[in-house]
């Protein structure tokens, strides 16, 4: 269980994230909506304590993880998994050690340093890497450099790199943001499968609703850093989605999302 209790961020004057409490049981698939500045992306970073929380406390199965500090915090990281809308590979290493990216917190301290500096890995750890590459249908790109893949088969790599960090939560931030609707799904499939076979929870930030309604077991809309809706995707009616937004359903496709290219660390 993922607990979020009164989290608040300010960045000045302004609160991005202001007061948000949520109970998220384990396995569970959540769609984070609401218009751009919501607040979804910092809600979903203090999850991983890439943003510092101004107030509240977050609890995973019963550990403050608000407390916690170097080595506890590393692993933490490593438990709850960042999936980034521009994947976050490193382009000029192939596919495989991507992957193997993902194995780099499971060692003990000066040997991850070591093995880090020259990528070692051990054949167990690359069986893992191209078993999770044959799951999303890329085992044939293993020895590819990351560079060469569409922005779909990138996102499915680092959704294989998130998986060997053998995580308990999928923390994804506008994961499909940089797709076309062709790739968007296969990404969102994926997410799919390794929330329901691996019984991962899976907080997704999205822009496009009706993305959100196919996927998601639940919808947490958010509206200037509070929740203002948290239900199923049947509860969400018209009048819910035009309270959120400020438009009806209808307009909000027009509602384009930032225009992004597909970087990455170079
Ligand atoms: N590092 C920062 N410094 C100052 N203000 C910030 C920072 N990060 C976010 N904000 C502000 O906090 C608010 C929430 O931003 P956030 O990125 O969390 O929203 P979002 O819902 O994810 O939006 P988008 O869909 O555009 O990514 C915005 O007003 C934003 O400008």
């Amino acid at each position: 269980m993922l607990e979020l209790r009164d989290l608040s961020r300010r960045f000045g004057e302004r609160a991005a994230v202001d007061s948000v409490s949520l109970s998220v049981p384990q396995g569970q698939m959540v769609g984070i909506i609401g218009r751009s500045g919501a607040g979804k992306s910092t809600l979903l970073r203090m999850v991983n304590r890439l943003t510092e929380p101004s107030a509240g406390r977050i609890l995973h199965d019963g550990v403050d993880v608000t407390a916690l500090s170097g080595r506890a915090l590393r692993d933490w990281r490593t438990r709850a998994a960042m999936i980034f809308q521009q994947f976050n590979l490193i382009q000029r290493l192939d596919v495989l050690t991507n992957v193997l990216v993902g194995r780099l917190n499971h060692r003990p301290g000066a040997l991850a340093t070591l093995n880090s500096l020259f990528l070692r890995f051990s054949p167990a750890e690359r069986a893992m890497a191209l078993e999770a590459l044959a799951r999303f249908d890329l085992a044939e790109q293993a020895l590819q450099r990351a560079e060469t893949l569409s922005g779909g088969q990138q996102q499915r790599v680092a959704i294989a790199r998130a998986l060997l960090q053998e995580p308990r939560l999928i923390l994804a931030d506008e994961p499909i943001a940089s797709l076309d609707p062709r790739n968007a799904r296969v990404v969102m499939d994926a997410l799919r499968d390794v929330n329901r076979r691996d019984g991962l929870t899976v907080l997704v930030n999205l822009h496009h609703l009706e993305t959100a309604r196919r996927y998601c077991d639940r919808i947490v809309a958010m509206q200037a850093g509070r929740v203002v809706f948290d239900g199923t995707p049947a509860t969400l009616t018209a009048a819910e989605v035009e309270a959120i937004y400020g438009v009806p359903e209808e307009a909000l496709e027009s509602e384009a999302p930032r225009a992004a290219a597909a970087g990455a660390i170079a």
